[in-house]
């Protein structure tokens, strides 16, 4: 298992130049094309996520992620349908912090020619991706390798490219045209996260608007659009595209290119999600966590390699405004369950910048806002 420093954070250092996985990758086989994981990409030797895995195939009925259908929590729904499916949300947020969203009505064409865009972007030169690399880890345009390689023993077999595109629209320049459809995914898919907020407030048994008053989600929430690159890894098992990990938003919605990678921890064991074609896999986030006072806590995850397709995510996660200062919500403290405030006030900036300075490691930032109290089920 990878030991992490928590402290260990680099707020004012750029991290040192690195060659992208995809690069390494391209320069390092031999002649026969053979190619072997370097000792810094070995993520573990006792926790191979792959044996990991079986454990769970025995147990399938435990392991079917629930869905969620968007259509149903729409105008279109009758009341009867709509408040089923909110119940059936706030079930999958509580049991599981992940659920697959289907019939969201973000159109297909949309959602391949973003996975087209995101491969264009990563096929650019190093030379041209170095003007996107950015210097701070709040800069709205960043791409490199791996999470945080300032502050890694080890790194991740992954390329990334991160932008902050609401309330201030940013994106890199290249390819061509890749940002105006850019514009409009994030668009459509900040639609459905504030429809999937709206159930998820009411499901908490709060008005429909009160996360987006409390959070000023609408006006000011802060969107990032993030793409992940893992190209194939010739042994899979020894190193890791992303490490487990919980969202630092509220939600974030991900699409990927078809191909399987994705692992949430559920009942304390992976499961391998399958995605429906063109939907939407959603983890609920840090802050969703805090602000509703531990009732649904965010969901580990991790992104697994294999050895034979390229695979691509983009990930939009949405969170409060950065100037927010989140605190449980007060409606879900002052309850017999929950008695007491089981997290403490941090600016969303501040949070922001301590998860991405720091190791990705399972919920270790979140771990520095617990007030002490347990509310636990
Ligand atoms: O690529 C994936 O499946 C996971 C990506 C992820 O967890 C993230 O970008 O936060
Ligand atoms: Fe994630």
């Amino acid at each position: 298992m990878v030991k992490v420093n928590s402290s260990q954070v680099c707020r004012d250092h750029p991290p040192p130049k690195l060659a992208t996985i995809k690069k390494l990758i391209a320069e390092s086989q031999d002649t026969n094309g053979n190619f072997i994981v370097p000792p810094t990409y070995t993520y573990t030797n006792n926790n191979n996520p792959h044996d990991d895995q079986k454990a769970f195939e025995e147990d399938t009925e435990a392991a079917t992620i629930p869905t969620v259908d968007f259509s149903l929590l729409t105008t279109s729904a009758t009341p009867e349908q709509r408040s089923k499916a909110i119940n059936d949300l706030g079930k999958a947020c509580q049991d599981w912090g992940f659920f697959m969203v289907i019939n969201h009505g973000v159109p297909e064409s949309l959602m391949k020619v973003i996975l087209d865009g995101c491969e264009g972007f990563f096929d650019l030169t190093e030379e041209e991706k170095q003007e996107f690399e950015g210097k701070h880890v709040l800069d709205p345009i960043r791409c490199g390798t791996s999470f945080n390689a300032s502050v890694e023993n080890v790194r991740f077999w992954r390329d990334f490219l991160k932008v902050f595109v609401y309330p201030e629209f940013h994106f890199p320049s290249k390819p061509a045209g890749f940002s105006e459809l850019a514009s409009e995914y994030c668009k459509r898919t900040r639609e459905v996260t504030r429809e999937l907020l709206k159930g998820i407030s009411e499901s908490l048994g709060l008005e429909a608007i009160d996360i987006d008053k409390a959070l000023d989600v609408e006006s000011a929430g802060l969107q990032i659009f993030i793409a992940n690159l893992y190209p194939p890894c010739p042994q899979p098992e020894l190193a890791m595209g992303m490490p487990p990990h919980s969202d630092h938003g509220l939600l974030t919605l991900l699409m990927q290119n078809g191909i399987s990678g994705l692992q949430v921890q559920h009942k304390g064991k992976w499961v391998n999600v399958n995605a429906a074609p063109y939907s939407f896999l959603v983890n609920t986030g840090d802050h969703l966590e805090i602000f509703s006072n531990g009732k649904y806590r965010s969901n580990i995850h991790r992104a697994v390699l294999n050895n034979k397709s390229t695979r691509i995510s983009v990930a939009t996660p949405t969170g409060p405004s950065l100037e927010t200062v989140v605190t449980p919500s007060p409606k879900l403290v002052d309850t017999a369950k929950h008695p007491a405030a089981a997290y403490i006030g941090m600016k969303y900036k501040d949070y922001l910048e301590l998860q991405q300075s720091s190791v990705l490691d399972g919920k270790v930032i979140l771990d520095r806002v617990r007030a002490g109290v347990s509310n636990s089920e």
